[in-house]
């Protein structure tokens, strides 16, 4: 079976170019997933084009379709498109989103899919009383090796009992050097480190911690800190603890102004432990398992030249062809619960966004 998209991509920059790039590898290598885009939605039709020209998104890679370059209006309401790709900064998702469902357009979101739990409650409604699907592109939960490690912790478990997680997605973004105005940055744009990578930090707990997505999950309370910077006013140190009704401990950090070191993730249980490699902790492409009695490790390495945007693109095209609202991956529930973490963190911290006010 041929599973088939055509895709709208709303935003012409640093994230659609990533997700743009796989697509077209898929579509290079003539695989059973067909991801034709249709139109690229930007502020302006020159820097939409220049986007196909510099993706190169006219050739095989793209069934010899030159997509439209348009407005994002348009691309909404583009008949040949029936998903939409948001990779535009946070705060902007909520109104895209809705314009996209009213439209009558699947959405596949950026994450954070909003900046508060009380918007995503919003669209999650909104798309569920439309009969559209609707995920948080969290690619994370999509990758080959969360799928392997998975068995091995809560199949085979062969960690024993996991007992505690650490978690440090950090990079030096020499925040000095970025215009205030970078989406890092600006509060108005939701910048600091939660929601852009302590979200991923959350994810990994999520997945490893407890194998029960929302609203089935374990129980837990949160306990966090945020450094706030004094001139731009977001986090840039972000601190989390997770402790679990089970007694197991999560200890979450992650910061635009310090460098993360590998591996990124270490799971501890009473058997061995897990390590996750990977220069972008987005992205889990190596991992190992040590084991306390001196068994020979496990070692896996993802090598494929996909970024790996391809297997959520992918899991949604069978979704759709399967008439799922929802990935049960990723489904809107569990976003929902990353996002009431994330809403407790800042309330604990006080930071509220501008939109909040
Ligand atoms: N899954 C992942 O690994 C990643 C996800 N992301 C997520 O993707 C989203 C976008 O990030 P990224 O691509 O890095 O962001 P960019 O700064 O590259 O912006 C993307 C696009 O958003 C629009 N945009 C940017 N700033 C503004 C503004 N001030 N006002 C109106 N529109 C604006 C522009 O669209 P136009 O082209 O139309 O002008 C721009 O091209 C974020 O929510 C982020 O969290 C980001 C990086 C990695
Ligand atoms: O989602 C993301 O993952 C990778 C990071 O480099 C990026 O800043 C973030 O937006």
């Amino acid at each position: 079976m041929i599973y088939s998209l055509n895709w709208g991509i709303i935003g012409a920059g640093n994230i659609s170019g990533q997700f743009v790039h796989d697509l077209c590898m898929n579509n290079a290598n003539s695989t059973d997933f067909k991801h034709i885009i249709r139109s690229i939605g930007s502020s302006s039709k020159d820097k939409g084009e220049k986007f196909i020209a510099e993706h190169s998104i006219f050739d095989k890679n793209n069934f010899h379709i030159r997509p439209v370059a348009e407005t994002y209006e348009e691309v909404f309401n583009n008949e040949q498109v029936n998903i939409v790709y948001l990779g535009t900064p946070h705060p902007f998702h909520k109104q895209q989103a809705i314009q996209a469902f009213n439209c009558g357009k699947h959405v596949l979101c950026e994450k954070p899919a909003t900046i508060n739990a009380n918007d995503l409650t919003e669209l999650i409604q909104l798309a569920k009383s439309k009969n559209l699907f609707f995920m948080e592109a969290v690619w994370t939960r999509f990758f080959p090796s969360i799928d392997l490690i998975k068995n091995y912790i809560f199949c085979e478990q062969i960690l024993g009992e996991t007992r505690r997680l650490f978690v440090d997605f950090s990079y030096d973004e020499e925040i000095e050097k970025l215009p205030p105005t970078s989406r890092v940055r600006d509060i108005n744009l939701g910048g600091g480190a939660l929601l852009d990578i302590g979200i991923y930090t959350i994810t990994y707990a999520r997945i490893l911690l407890d194998d029960k997505l929302a609203p089935f999950n374990t129980d837990f309370q949160i306990k966090a800190a945020l450094m706030i910077d004094k001139v731009d006013k977001v986090d840039y140190l972000c601190s989390i603890l997770l402790n679990y009704e089970t007694g197991k401990h999560a200890v979450l950090t992650a910061s635009n102004i310090l460098k993360g070191k590998e591996p990124f993730l270490r799971l501890e249980g009473t058997k061995g432990q897990l390590e996750i490699f990977s220069s972008n902790p987005a992205a889990p492409k190596k991992f190992k398992i040590i084991f306390n009695d001196g068994s020979k490790p496990i070692e896996y390495e993802d090598e494929s030249s996909y970024l790996g945007f391809i297997y959520e693109a992918n899991a949604i095209a069978k979704d759709i062809a399967e008439s799922n609202i929802e990935n049960s991956l990723m489904p809107t529930q569990e976003s929902l619960l990353v996002m009431k973490i994330m809403d407790e963190v800042r309330k604990q911290n006080g930071l509220v966004y501008p939109q909040e006010k």
